[in-house]
């Protein structure tokens, strides 16, 4: 793969917890999936030098591989934030830099830099204990990107949020990543999450990589009941919202529908799979999309791979981001 070496590779274990192989190149964002437990928090901590592992890490042709924690060039945003509680928002983005060596003049400017593109900007002078739980969160990820570490760890940055405020925060990021060209790893339990932001979905289960791929594929074809809950959803890009809906909310037929309150859109069959009790369809089209529709509809449709079709759904089972 071209450019991983100035990307991540990571082989770690750390003896019935964790046993993973991460590949990502510059600028990719691999959401972590899985169930509680699956060693999720574990992967974050070994990457970040905070949890004792065997194997090797190399991240933008850099050894990290038993280098402590403040000496690999890597952002840590913890669910939990863990702001410096006596440090004003500036001191604690600008604390990084300056451990770093950076001059405290160039340190304060980088800070202030990195708070306005978080949007708290105004919010400076504050200290960790007058901030709203999601200006915190800000804070806390504008002060993980202050010294533009080469690998920038998310665990669950979003949970605790209101969901209005993790949704203004997960636009931004958004924004954010999309300039980013470090590798991103962002734990989540959101398919949201895994949908929008990741470029890779990797699914951790017992303390293992047991399916990694692009968003879609790992919707269309989720390895593991959890997944399928997790990222059944189909995701459309609309300029620069999301729009998602549930594959049991498309209605799948072979003539274009004239319901005119109903968005559709044409593609072809490209597989069907059992999904529980329905038969979950993968349609390749403008748009890829998955669908739940019954065996019985399958069969009487004839919605095998090949098959033109019409998935249409209505504009309430739609949920804007
Ligand atoms: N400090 C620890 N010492 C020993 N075992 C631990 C420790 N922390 C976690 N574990 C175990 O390691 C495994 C992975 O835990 P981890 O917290 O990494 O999972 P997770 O995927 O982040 O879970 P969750 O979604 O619940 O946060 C679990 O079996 C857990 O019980």
């Amino acid at each position: 793969m071209s450019g991983v070496a100035a990307g991540l590779t990571a082989r770690l274990s750390v003896p019935g917890r964790l046993d993973v192989e991460l590949v990502a190149g510059p600028g990719d964002v691999v959401a972590v999936v899985g169930p509680n437990g699956a060693g999720k928090s574990t992967l974050v901590h070994a990457l970040a030098g905070l949890q004792p592992a065997e194997g090797t890490v190399r991240l933008a042709g850099d050894e990290l591989t038993g280098m402590p924690p403040q000496e690999r060039h890597v952002g840590v945003v913890f669910q939990d934030r863990r702001l410096f509680p006596h440090l004003s928002a500036l001191e604690n983005v600008a604390f990084g830099p300056r451990a770093r060596g950076v001059a405290a003049r160039t340190a304060r400017g980088v800070a202030r830099d990195r708070l306005a593109r978080l949007g708290v900007g105004a919010l400076a002078d504050r200290r960790p204990g007058e901030l709203s739980g999601g200006q915190a969160q800000r804070v806390a990820i504008a002060r993980a990107l202050a010294t533009d570490p080469a690998l920038l760890l998310l665990d669950e940055p979003f949970t605790g949020l209101d969901v209005g405020v993790a949704a203004a925060l997960r636009v931004e990021l958004a924004g954010h990543l999309a300039q980013y060209t470090g590798v991103t790893v962002l734990v989540t339990h959101d398919a949201i999450d895994a949908l929008t932001l990741a470029t890779t979905v990797a699914v951790l289960d017992g303390g293992r990589l047991v399916q990694t791929g692009t968003p879609h594929d790992v919707a269309a074809r989720p390895r593991s009941a959890h997944v399928a809950r997790l990222v059944g959803l189909n995701v459309i890009r609309d300029g620069d919202r999301f729009r998602a809906f549930s594959p049991s909310a498309v209605t799948v037929s072979v003539h274009a529908p004239d319901d005119s309150t109903r968005h559709r859109w044409p593609g072809t069959v490209r597989g069907a799979a059992p999904h529980g009790d329905a038969v979950r369809l993968q349609v390749h089209g403008e748009q890829d999309l998955i669908a739940d529709v019954t065996p019985a509809a399958t069969r009487e449709l004839g919605l095998v791979p090949g098959r033109p079709v019409w998935l249409s759904v209505k504009e309430t089972a739609i949920t804007t981001y």
